[in-house]
């Protein structure tokens, strides 16, 4: 028998995973878990000064997530009810390597670590792969204000970084299903068949 089916769709900023997860949540009928974004308090000043608000901002992240898989748990997963989120718990980390370091890094590690032991883990992973050209014209065109500071070098850098993580975490979790989109040729939004094409990916492990 299958095991059933816990859903992320991952990739940098602007990649597509709210979009394709909200696309995949709809053709499969299967609960969406969405990023709370608009209310977080310091996304706007982090992007401002990076190193003066990255431990808050990366905190704040990690306990929303924390509490938002703890109740997947006793909602879907423990239920046996399948469930698709636009993020994997794993970026908790991928970001907070690169913005933390120090002193910092460490107590962050070791909080992560304690939290996420024994959190649900998906075991359907979306990767959409792209490139800093295409994320930078979707974050242009999402047209959130305080991504507009984004320097370019540090979403190149989250590039490279979840490049590395997602190869550590293939090796890590055989167990885990990896399906990776070409983000730059898979224009899911424009092209119906580019989303039929991941939609019949995913239908053969469901
Ligand atoms: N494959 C795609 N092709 C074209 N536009 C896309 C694609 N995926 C997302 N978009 C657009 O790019 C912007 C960012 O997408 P979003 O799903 O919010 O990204 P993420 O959740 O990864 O940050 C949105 O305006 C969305 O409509
Ligand atoms: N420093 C961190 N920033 C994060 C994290 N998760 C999301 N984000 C940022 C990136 C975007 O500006 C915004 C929404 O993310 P999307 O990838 O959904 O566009 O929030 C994180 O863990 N650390």
């Amino acid at each position: 028998m299958k095991p059933c089916p816990f859903i992320a769709v991952e990739g940098a900023i602007g990649a597509g995973k709210t979009t394709l997860a909200t696309m995949l949540s709809d053709r499969f009928d299967i609960p969406l878990l969405k990023e709370i974004v608009e209310e977080n308090p310091f996304l706007d000043k982090f992007y401002q000064n990076i190193e003066e608000w990255s431990f808050q901002l990366e905190m704040f992240f990690l306990c929303n997530r924390y509490k938002q898989l703890e109740d997947t748990g006793l909602q879907y997963v423990s239920r046996h009810q399948p469930v698709i989120s636009d993020y994997h718990i794993y970026k908790n980390l991928i970001f907070a390597q690169r913005t933390l370091k120090g002193v910092k890094l460490d107590k962050y590690r070791q909080i992560y670590h304690l939290l996420t032991e024994d959190l649900p883990k998906p075991n359907i992973v979306i990767y959409i792969r792209a490139s800093l050209d295409t994320l930078q014209k979707r974050i242009q065109m999402r047209g959130r204000e305080f991504e507009t500071a984004i320097d370019p070098a540090y979403l190149q850098q989250l590039i490279e970084d979840y490049e590395t993580a997602f190869a550590e975490l293939a090796e890590r979790e055989p167990g885990t299903r990896i399906i990776t989109v070409n983000g730059d040729e898979m224009d899911f939004v424009e092209h119906p068949e580019h989303f039929e094409h991941i939609a019949a990916q995913v239908k053969e492990l469901l």
